[in-house]
C-alpha cells in the first residue's frame, strides 16, 4: 500500500490515479474500486498500441483481462479478491465489443459471482481505452485496519 488516509488507498505499483481520488475506498465491510483500466503504471495500455503513424490496434479481450487483473491487485490491498466482488459496472465505448468483453469475463466470473451493469459511454479518459471498470467488494474488516 503506497497510502492509506483512513479508509482511503492508494495502491504502490500500480498505475495511479489520474485525479485526486484513491484506488480503493472502504466504507465498513464494503470496498468501492475507483474505475479502472488497463493502464500499466508506465502510462501505456495493456491492449492497445499505435504505430508511428497513429493507426492503433485495440484488442478489447485482453484490455477487459487487464482491468480486471488490475482490480485484483487493488482488492488485494485491501485485503480481498474478485472472489468478494458483489457488483461491476463495465463501460464500454463501443457495444461491438460486448463480446469480447463477455467472453473474458465468464473466465472470471458465472452466475454465482457479482451483479454487473454494462454500459456504453460516449468516451473513457484515454482514447485508446475500450473499457474500464467500476466494482464494489465486501470484504469484512478483520479489526487489525483500526490497529485493535
Ligand atoms: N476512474 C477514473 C479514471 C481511470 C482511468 C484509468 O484507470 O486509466 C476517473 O477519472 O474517474
Amino acid at each position: 500500500m503506497a497510502g492509506s488516509d483512513g479508509d482511503a488507498i492508494l495502491v504502490e505499483g500500480k498505475a495511479r490515479p489520474r485525479g485526486r481520488f484513491p484506488h480503493v475506498k472502504r466504507a465498513g465491510d464494503l470496498v468501492f474500486v475507483s474505475g479502472t483500466s488497463s493502464r500499466r503504471p508506465d502510462g501505456t495500455f495493456a491492449g492497445a498500441s499505435a504505430d508511428p503513424m497513429g493507426v492503433t490496434d485495440l484488442d478489447v479481450r485482453e484490455q477487459t483481462r487487464a482491468v480486471i487483473e488490475n482490480i485484483r491487485d487493488l482488492l488485494e490491498a485491501a485485503g480481498g479478491g474478485l472472489a468478494d466482488v458483489v457488483n461491476v459496472t463495465a463501460y464500454l465505448v463501443n457495444m461491438n465489443d460486448f463480446g469480447g468483453y463477455n467472453e473474458v469475463y465468464g473466465e472470471y466470473f458465472d452466475e454465482t459471482g457479482p451483479a454487473r451493469t454494462t454500459v456504453a459511454v460516449h468516451q473513457l479518459p484515454h482514447p485508446h481505452l475500450l473499457i474500464e471498470i467500476a466494482c464494489v467488494a465486501h470484504i469484512p474488516t478483520t479489526g487489525e485496519e483500526a490497529g485493535t
